[in-house]
């Protein structure tokens, strides 16, 4: 890594006082009086200022996204920010992590609304004095793909950095190129940024898995947090792509949480056998599907179970029986499949209820002490 700095705790009085009275360039040009967050798109002026920063001895929590920003993100962006002088957001949807075949194309851009929300939690934060949302980094593909264009293809055209078998396993065997390109543009976005922290959100558990393995296997310095899922009040994760579900799909898409929070019980009740832990889950989601295959085509809302996990923490293996010194992760991915009729004044979501939306949550059963 070209910048080294061990994080301090949390910004203290005279970091705060650092970051309004810096002297040097970049920061200077970008102090108190300048918009925020600052939005860069390449990489040499942020790393401009990332340096000032780090003569300034302040801290930079990262939080990656790809943009269409709701809570969870901004819940990232809270925690890093009281970890942190300064909290750097990444917006860019990242093509070698979509398939061929996946929903590239018609992914949510909010961008104007993304910094609405951004700029209005800054001076949220600035005024319980936490650290700051300094800057957003929305680079464009060729930027971040200098030397090929971006190949989502198997085996695929490029620089990669693949994880074997963890990224071929559940999210991995759905989506083949997905923790391909995740672990690919997190190395790049962390050798851009050079963060102190990187926050992500335990909704894409797997992914926090992977994101752990990158660090170790290749010695980033860097401390990896991860942040609770928030949800809807009945359970729903949050997720940019619940703007694709409409009414219908979005009241059975619970169906996941629901099945995960009953095999949850089964482990809190003392079980410990796969299949002691799963059936609840596995009996409630086949329940819910009979249910909605017995409605009418302008009634119900179809889906189907991709996996029901119990796995591993560290290697998301499948586990026989959950080690109580490691507990263990309960994941699982529905698709919600387009609606076949739609019923009269329904809200169908964007895209009319007709792109299929895969939907995934998990929740971590610890182990007992
Ligand atoms: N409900 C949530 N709670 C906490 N963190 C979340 C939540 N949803 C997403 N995140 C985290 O925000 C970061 C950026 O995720 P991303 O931009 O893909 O949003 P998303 O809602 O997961 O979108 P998608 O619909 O594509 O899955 C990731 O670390 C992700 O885990
Ligand atoms: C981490 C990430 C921003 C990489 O593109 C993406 O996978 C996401 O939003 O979770
Ligand atoms: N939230 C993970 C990004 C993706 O599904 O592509």
């Amino acid at each position: 890594m070209l910048l080294r700095l061990r994080p301090t705790a949390k910004p203290s009085i005279a970091n705060h006082v650092r970051r309004h009275f810096c002297t040097t360039g970049a920061l200077h040009n970008a102090g108190s009086f300048a918009p925020k967050p600052q939005v860069f798109h390449h990489v040499a002026p942020l790393r401009e200022y990332r340096k000032d920063l780090l003569f300034n001895k302040r801290t930079v929590g990262l939080v990656p996204t790809m943009g269409a920003l709701h809570e969870g993100h901004l819940s990232l962006v809270r925690q890093a920010a009281v970890e942190n002088t300064d909290v750097f957001v990444t917006i860019y949807v990242n093509p070698t992590q979509f398939g061929l075949n996946e929903d590239l194309g018609s992914y949510p851009k909010t961008w104007e609304a993304d910094m609405r929300l951004l700029a209005t939690l800054d001076r949220e934060l600035a005024s319980v004095g936490s650290g700051r949302v300094s800057a957003v980094f929305a680079p464009s593909t060729k930027t971040m793909y200098p030397a090929l264009p971006p190949d989502s293809s198997v085996p695929g055209v490029g620089s990669f950095i693949e994880m074997r078998p963890l990224g071929q396993l559940l999210e991995g065997a759905s989506r083949p190129v997905f923790f391909r390109g995740v672990a690919t543009v997190c190395m790049k976005l962390f050798n851009i940024c050079a963060p102190d922290r990187v926050y992500f959100g335990q909704k894409d558990i797997q992914q926090t898995v992977i994101i752990k393995r990158l660090v170790k296997d290749f010695h980033l310095d860097m401390d990896v947090r991860i942040g609770a899922t928030a949800r809807e009040p009945d359970g729903l994760a949050l997720s940019s792509r619940n703007v694709y579900l409409g009414t219908r799909r979005r009241n059975v898409g619970i169906v996941l949480s629901q099945s995960l929070r009953k095999a949850e019980a089964q482990y809190k009740a003392g079980k410990r056998k796969r299949g002691d832990i799963l059936w609840q889950a596995n009996a409630h989601a086949d329940n819910v599907l009979m249910q909605q295959d017995s409605l009418e085509p302008s009634k119900r809302a179809t889906f189907e179970v991709d996996y029901i996990s119990l796995a591993d923490p560290d290697t998301m293996e499948e586990v026989d029986e959950v080690d109580e010194t490691r507990g263990a992760i309960l994941s699982g991915a529905v698709k919600m499949l387009p609606l076949e009729q739609p019923s009269e004044g329904e809200e169908l979501g964007v895209g009319d209820g007709q792109i299929p939306v895969r939907l995934i949550d998990n929740i971590v059963l610890d182990p007992v002490s």
